[in-house]
């Protein structure tokens, strides 16, 4: 028997410049509602650790501030939504091109729901600063990095985001503002699509 609608995982995908402040917010929401947050990029960072087969492909790719092929990433990411026992993601950092938003309809599709794209909009120098002073040991958090990676994603990831504004799927939030100024807009933006006064913490 086919699923209903309401018995799929539901989706937000959850896009900005790097150090926009994506991770943090999803963290605020999943401290007070029952979301699960999957980070594309932990989930690579991940695979890196373990040293895993596509480790080496994953870490040359994060160095050149190039996006990973969408078949490692969204097995990662839809592997980890089968093995929770959620039913409302968070997914931070994806899809960021054209062969991600293919990939994940060719994998996923029909499995899943996704209510829209949560856009935190950021000018780049503040999201430089932010990223300078995050100390969070990662190797991408370099200005030369940081040129690569803002390249790569006004070419191939604001695209995307446009392409979610075509169908009517994406919430803007300026992020250039205190966590709790954004985090605000961002409980509403989340409560215009899910019923979160029902979430239990
Ligand atoms: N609104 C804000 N004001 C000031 N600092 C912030 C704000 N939001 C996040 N930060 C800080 O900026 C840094 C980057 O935030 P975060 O890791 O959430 O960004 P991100 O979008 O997930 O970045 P990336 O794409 O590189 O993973 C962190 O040190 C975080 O504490
Ligand atoms: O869907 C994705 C997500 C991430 N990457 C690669 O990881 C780094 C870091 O991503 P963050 O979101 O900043 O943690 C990114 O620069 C890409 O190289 C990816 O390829 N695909
Ligand atoms: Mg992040």
């Amino acid at each position: 028997m086919a699923q209903s609608k309401s018995a799929i995982p539901q989706v937000v995908f959850v896009l900005g410049p790097p150090g926009s402040g994506k991770g943090t917010q999803c963290a605020k929401l999943v401290e007070e509602f029952k979301f699960t947050h999957l980070s594309a990029g932990e989930l690579l960072r991940g695979e890196i650790t373990k040293g895993s087969k596509d480790g080496a492909l994953i870490q040359k790719l994060m160095d050149e501030g190039k996006i990973v092929p969408v078949d490692i990433t969204c097995r990662l990411l839809y592997n980890s939504m089968q093995e929770s026992s959620s039913n409302r993601f968070l997914i931070d950092g994806f899809p960021r091109n054209k062969d991600n938003v293919d990939g994940w309809e060719r994998i996923v599709g029909d499995k899943a729901d996704v209510k829209f794209c949560l856009f935190l909009d950021c000018p780049k120098e503040v999201c430089l600063s932010r990223i300078m002073s995050r100390h969070e040991g990662r190797t991408d958090d370099t200005p030369e990095k940081f040129k690569l990676r803002i390249d790569t994603y006004f070419k191939e990831t604001v695209p995307i985001i446009e392409h979610f504004g075509t169908i009517n799927k994406l919430r803007s939030i300026p992020s250039d503002r205190t966590i709790e100024h954004v985090y605000a807009d961002v409980k509403t933006a989340i409560g215009s699509e899910f019923e979160i006064g029902k979430f239990e913490p």
